[in-house]
């Protein structure tokens, strides 16, 4: 590693043992919240400095520009804030699922990640790496499932702090490792991995082709790698202003330099040398249960007690309240500043989300497995 990048390293990790507070990664949900300290008001400005008075129409090229290039900054500020709502809220895993009548939400989320694993025939002790691993659910149940050793990247400290301690708890630490490392210039050497995956995570890339590239660069030749990817839809036209507002809905509230479409992750695997075995959007199966059920709030989906809690919470009812809640606790100095407008950034999230579904303009499983060739 650069001297150069063992400083910004160095100052991350600091910088989020100040902010997150010094065992934030022991504790859970709101605990872990409100143990922020009085710096979460330096990031949510830091965040939402790439987004102030640009509203969909009004953005010129060079904020665009200035999102992409800063791409590092605004997806570690993002999960800085996010994180512990995204656990409180919904899962160790950060992803969509796609649903069964009857299905439970976790049982979901583990079906779908199996589903990948076995579409990329990973094997027994396969060399895998997890792109933007998050706390490192997947990377828990995919190594459960298949008895791979997991290598989880991410570049979030907070992150990595706390999927290193789930990962202990569980007992998986001699099969699963975390490392810190931009995407876009991966800390590893070249054809190291037997398989890549990447669940809902190279979206927040400033260029696909620029992690595509660098997964390329790791895999063995003839490895695999399998995407879950968040992608407009060919329907998508970002030259009417509503549909435009759906993809900035889902860039601001998620962290998103720029949405690009199916066809742009098509071309980009293309271009950096895979060979596409299969290409499936998951969500436009036609499915009963559709994926953004649980974030629009659907009770009439919910077949048990402990998913009727958690859709609950996701009503447009729940979030409202929890967010006046929140603002009272930051009005009286409980809750640190800005925590209200991180909520309030989720509930625009949710509601982009939720119309992009419903419109089939936007899907978050455009599902690629592809090959790097043998020679
Ligand atoms: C950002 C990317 C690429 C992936 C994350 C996908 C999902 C896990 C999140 C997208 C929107 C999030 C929201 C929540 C949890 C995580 C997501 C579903 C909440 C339910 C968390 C609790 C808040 O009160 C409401 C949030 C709505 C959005």
């Amino acid at each position: 590693m650069t001297t150069q990048f063992s400083q910004t390293y160095k100052k991350d990790h600091d910088f989020s043992k100040v902010l997150h507070g010094k065992n934030a990664a022991d504790k859970e949900g709101f605990s872990a919240m409100f143990n922020k300290d009085s710096r979460a008001q330096q990031t949510v400005n830091s965040y939402f400095s790439f987004w102030d008075h640009k509203a969909p129409g009004q953005e010129t090229d060079t904020d665009k520009k200035e999102r992409l290039s800063n791409y590092s900054k605004l997806t570690n500020a993002y999960y800085n804030l996010s994180t512990d709502l995204y656990e409180y809220g919904w899962a160790q895993s950060f992803h969509f699922a796609t649903y069964y009548p009857g299905e439970s939400f976790f049982q979901a989320l583990a079906r779908h990640e199996h589903y990948l694993a076995l579409k990329m025939n990973i094997q027994d002790n396969y060399n895998v790496l997890d792109v933007g691993c998050g706390v490192g659910g997947p990377a828990r149940e995919i190594c459960t499932f298949t008895n791979a050793n997991i290598t989880g990247l991410n570049n979030n400290d907070y992150q990595i702090e706390r999927a290193r301690n789930y990962t202990t708890r569980r007992g998986l630490s001699e099969k699963i490792r975390f490392v810190k490392g931009d995407f876009m210039q991966m800390p590893f050497d070249d054809a190291c991995f037997d398989a890549v995956y990447a669940i809902e995570a190279t979206c927040h890339a400033p260029k696909l082709e620029g992690v595509y590239g660098e997964i390329y660069r790791v895999l063995k030749p003839g490895g695999i790698f399998g995407v879950y990817e968040w992608v407009m839809t060919d329907s998508y036209d970002a030259s009417d202003p509503e549909q435009r507002k759906v993809a900035y809905g889902i860039e601001v509230g998620d962290g998103i330099p720029q949405m690009v479409t199916m066809s742009d992750a098509r071309n980009a695997l293309k271009k950096v040398g895979f060979g596409i075995i299969l290409e499936d959007d998951l969500a436009a199966h036609g499915d009963v249960v559709p994926w953004y059920y649980p974030i629009a709030g659907q009770l009439k989906h919910v077949r048990s007690m402990g998913d009727f809690w958690k859709v609950f919470t996701m009503t447009k009812f729940a979030r409202t309240s929890l967010n006046y809640m929140v603002g009272g606790l930051e009005m009286i100095g409980l809750a640190p500043k800005g925590t209200q407008r991180v909520g309030t950034n989720l509930a625009v999230a949710a509601d982009a989300l939720v119309t992009g579904g419903e419109r089939n303009l936007f899907t978050p499983m455009m599902m690629f497995v592809c090959k790097k060739p043998k020679t």
